[in-house]
């Protein structure tokens, strides 16, 4: 069943919904959490009041909420920007299984599916709240036409950026399609944009925020000390058999999940190999198997069938 949107009772004329108070129970209706996490609650102010926000948060530290808040505070559409199809579609599954009304827009689709959320766009009162894009189509010329009468008739409500570290050629993740944001701003005057990154270097922060044309952003940065992370390194030249040595360590562990990571394909299958002979439920996961057996192995690993994945960095994307 779908959740109706929170009847908030104090909404201000212009019907948004602000301070701390009725934000936090919009959290917790749609979303389930008790408080809002570091710097949430300010990055989510700061673009309900208009401003610009630059949002520097570790991986896994909340980001998506300070747009998805804003989205459901705030009449009008939430624009996204998402450098990954799968990302989208993940977050706009998870948005819809909690009642927001939320699509993404990409070439995968059916034409039948994106004429229906284009025909959505141009009703009189759409009901959406977030619209995922790729920055690819942002930088085509029909797309623009149809965010510019958006715009025009009011319904634009935030920009969000995601991955935005990708707009700046000193980023590890340069993607050129990304330099073509610049234009919104001009294209889509007095609305908020809000830079969401993990990326902390400086110059890509500075660079960020100037190719994306940002006035006088709040610059958020949220601690990347994570306390329930705990790390230890073992030298493999020191260990007899670096392979038992990482069985017990799992073994030692008892039942919870986990990834080991590995530099190359042939090292994952074996290794991955090792650990189920030895009792550990295991599968290897890496850019040389085919998506279905890619999808297999990472549905296992979430329904907790198969207890630890060993795979390249190709295990994360999306
Ligand atoms: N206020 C909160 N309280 C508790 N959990 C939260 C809160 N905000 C977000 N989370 C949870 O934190 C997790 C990570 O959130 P999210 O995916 O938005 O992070 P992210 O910063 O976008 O990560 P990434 O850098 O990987 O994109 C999710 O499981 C989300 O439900």
């Amino acid at each position: 069943m779908k959740k109706a949107l929170l009847p908030v009772k104090n909404i201000s004329k212009e019907r948004q919904i602000s301070g701390k108070e009725a934000l936090t129970k919009l959290l917790r209706w749609h979303f389930g959490h008790s408080e809002y996490r570091g710097k949430q609650l300010e990055a989510i102010e700061a673009v309900l009041s208009g401003r610009d926000c630059f949002c520097l948060m570790p991986t896994g530290g909340g980001k998506s909420i300070c747009y998805q808040i804003p989205a459901l505070a705030k009449p009008g559409i939430v624009l996204v920007v998402s450098p990954l199809i799968a990302l989208m579609e993940n977050q706009v599954m998870a948005l819809k299984g909690k009642g927001v009304a939320a699509e993404y827009l990409s070439s995968t689709q059916t034409s039948q599916v994106r004429n229906k959320i284009h025909e959505e766009l141009e009703s009189g009162n759409p009901g959406l709240r977030l619209l995922y894009v790729t920055p690819e189509l942002i930088a085509t010329t029909g797309f623009m036409t149809k965010l510019t009468k958006l715009h025009s008739r009011g319904l634009l409500n935030l920009i969000a950026i995601d991955e935005a570290h990708c707009i700046s050629t000193w980023g590890h993740d340069f993607r050129p399609s990304y330099r073509k944001l610049a234009s919104l701003r001009k294209r889509l005057p007095g609305i908020p944009v809000l830079a969401l990154t993990a990326t902390a270097v400086p110059k890509v922060q500075v660079d960020v925020i100037e190719s994306l044309d940002m006035e006088n952003p709040l610059v958020m940065k949220s601690s990347f000390n994570r306390p329930n992370i705990y790390y230890e390194v073992r030298f493999k030249d020191l260990l007899t058999d670096p392979y038992v040595d990482l069985t017990d360590l799992i073994k030692s562990c008892g039942d919870v999940c986990g990834i080991v990571y590995c530099l190359e394909r042939t090292m994952c299958d074996d290794l991955a190999s090792h650990l189920s002979k030895n009792g550990i439920s295991c599968a290897a996961y890496h850019a040389g198997l085919n998506n279905k057996l890619r999808t297999s192995v990472l549905d296992d690993w979430i329904s907790a069938k198969t207890q630890v994945v060993v795979a390249t960095v190709a295990f994360g994307y999306g």
